[in-house]
């Protein structure tokens, strides 16, 4: 079955929409009804080809302009999707199931606002010149990296086409993009929009289909850089692959983060806090704050005020503008999802809220707190990618801070309390790439964004993302004669 959502081709490539209906067909499924609504065909090796040349092409041609008139492309692009947003956010709520109450705001309204800041990079991207001695100096220019591969995981799948591609073409790039084979549809929207804005055909181009797709973009040797947002174990296997060719790799992995409240907190503020970084997109965020250490003191009043401000969530039609909480991507995922529950109440988790999934079509699920949660369980171990919280109690800064760092990943961390030194202690000894006091999962544009240990590897978003798209070329300039021994 198709709809007003069916793409006029599963690839975008050297401009256009092209179709190669050899490749396996993916349906495209609306989370909220479990129906099919669009179709989308695998990249064959014939699509991935005329990607991957094309995208050689355009580089060398975009990166002969100065970055001021590609920051106007990209400019010009933010503004056509900030035009758009309504109609991107209702693709976005079809492929995703997230309901409009977050699509309208933190999807393509994201994605502009990379567009736009990197955008204003562009034209500011220089070297330096640095003075060696006897009138000699070094000058360093700053270089695109050519071919980039950006590959993105299903849950916020515009946004995050858009932050690899802004920083990428800001800095002469060219890019090819998979989205993830759940939510296919909206990165071809972005390349519409950059084609529109003037960037070149073939300098962003979508190729579609699932990890094998991915991985021979990736092991291709006219690729030079590879970004992918993931999981840990694809993260692996992509940065292996890139490292055989010792090419640049931006790892955006999993996480299993934690939120530390102190007995001082402001109660509501942490509150608002554990639900954003729980439920917000029905779980299914990498820097998800579900492990929620509660100090003694303040534990009873969390778990009665969460438990009041659960039932004011709204579950349903993603299409209404009351709905804050939608489906689960997929079947497959609420499986998931529930079996890490059923665990939870194995190793004696006390349920608080949830832990069914909701009868009926699509894939909704409740909203689930488990109380008395111990470091060992499962539960606290494992990143569930799901509206999963646990809560976990601590008497001390000391033990909290360590219990917070026992763990492989290393994506995000919080911290509520009202003792500002307190606050700044607990952040510079958080093991996590982003941390935040007194609030949880903000991303803005202007802030680096990534994760330590096995979360990740780079940073997207500000002048850091520009690091990981350039590299540096010294000039040694020789004024003087140029003596030998001999
Ligand atoms: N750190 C971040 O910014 C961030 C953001 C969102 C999601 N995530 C993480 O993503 C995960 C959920 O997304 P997912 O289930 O789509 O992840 P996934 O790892 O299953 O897939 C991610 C992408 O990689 C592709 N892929 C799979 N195998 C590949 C291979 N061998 N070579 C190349 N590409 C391959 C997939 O087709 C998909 O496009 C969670 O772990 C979540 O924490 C991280």
């Amino acid at each position: 079955m198709s709809s007003v959502y069916q793409p006029l081709g599963s690839h975008f490539v050297d401009g256009r929409y092209v179709n190669d209906e050899a490749g396996e067909a993916i349906p495209v499924i609306y989370p909220a009804d479990g129906k099919v609504f669009a179709t989308v065909h695998g990249a064959t090796p014939a699509i991935v080809e005329q990607a991957i040349s094309g995208a050689v092409a355009a580089q060398k041609e975009w990166a002969e302009l100065t970055g001021t008139e590609r920051g106007r492309v990209l400019t010009r692009a933010a503004a056509i999707m900030r035009e758009r947003n309504r109609e991107l956010s209702e693709l976005e709520t079809h492929d995703t199931g997230k309901p409009m109450s977050e699509t309208l705001y933190a999807d393509a309204a994201s994605g502009a606002d990379a567009l736009e800041y990197f955008g204003g990079l562009a034209g500011t991207l220089t070297g330096e010149h640095i003075p060696v001695g006897q009138g000699d100096f070094v000058y360093t220019s700053r270089e695109p990296l050519g071919v980039c591969v950006g590959i993105g995981a299903w849950n916020y799948p515009i946004q995050i086409a858009s932050w690899k591609a802004a920083p990428a073409l800001a800095c002469g790039n060219a890019m090819i993009f998979k989205p993830s084979e759940e939510t296919p549809l909206s990165a071809l929207k972005l390349a519409e929009i950059l084609i529109e804005a003037g960037a070149p055909a073939g300098l962003f181009n979508v190729v579609q289909g699932r990890g094998e797709v991915g991985a021979s973009l990736v092991s291709d040797p006219r690729v030079d850089k590879v970004s992918l947002t993931g999981s840990v174990p694809t993260g692996q296997k992509v940065y292996a692959s890139a490292a055989a060719e010792m090419k640049h790799a931006t790892m955006e992995l999993g996480g299993k983060s934690p939120i530390i409240i102190f007995d001082d907190a402001h109660l509501d503020n942490a509150v608002s806090a554990a639900i954003n970084g729980n439920f917000y997109s029905t779980g299914q965020i990498c820097s998800n704050g579900t492990r929620v250490f509660v100090q003694d003191g303040i534990r009873d009043a969390f778990l009665q005020r969460l438990s009041e401000r659960m039932k004011n969530a709204v579950i349903g039609d993603p299409m209404d503008d009351a709905t804050t909480i939608g489906p689960m991507i997929s079947d497959r995922q609420r499986q998931i999802v529930l079996g890490y529950i059923a665990k939870g109440r194995e190793e004696g988790a006390r349920l608080v809220a949830g832990g069914n999934a909701i009868d009926g079509e699509g894939y909704f699920i409740e909203p689930t707190v488990f109380a008395d949660v111990k470091d060992d369980m499962i539960i606290a171990r494992e990143e569930i990618f799901g509206p999963v919280m646990s809560v976990l109690s601590f008497s001390d800064e000391e033990e909290a801070i360590r219990r917070a760092n026992d763990t492989e990943f290393g994506l995000a961390a919080g911290v509520f309390t009202n003792d500002l030194a307190r606050a700044h202690r607990v952040a510079a000894r958080f093991e996590a790439g982003t941390c935040y006091i007194n609030t949880y999962n903000l991303t803005p544009v202007e802030a680096p964004f990534g994760g330590s240990k096995m979360s990740g590897v780079g940073r997207e978003n500000s002048k850091a993302a520009i690091e990981h798209y350039s590299q540096l070329k010294s000039v040694y300039v020789c004024v003087g004669d140029t003596e030998a021994a001999f």
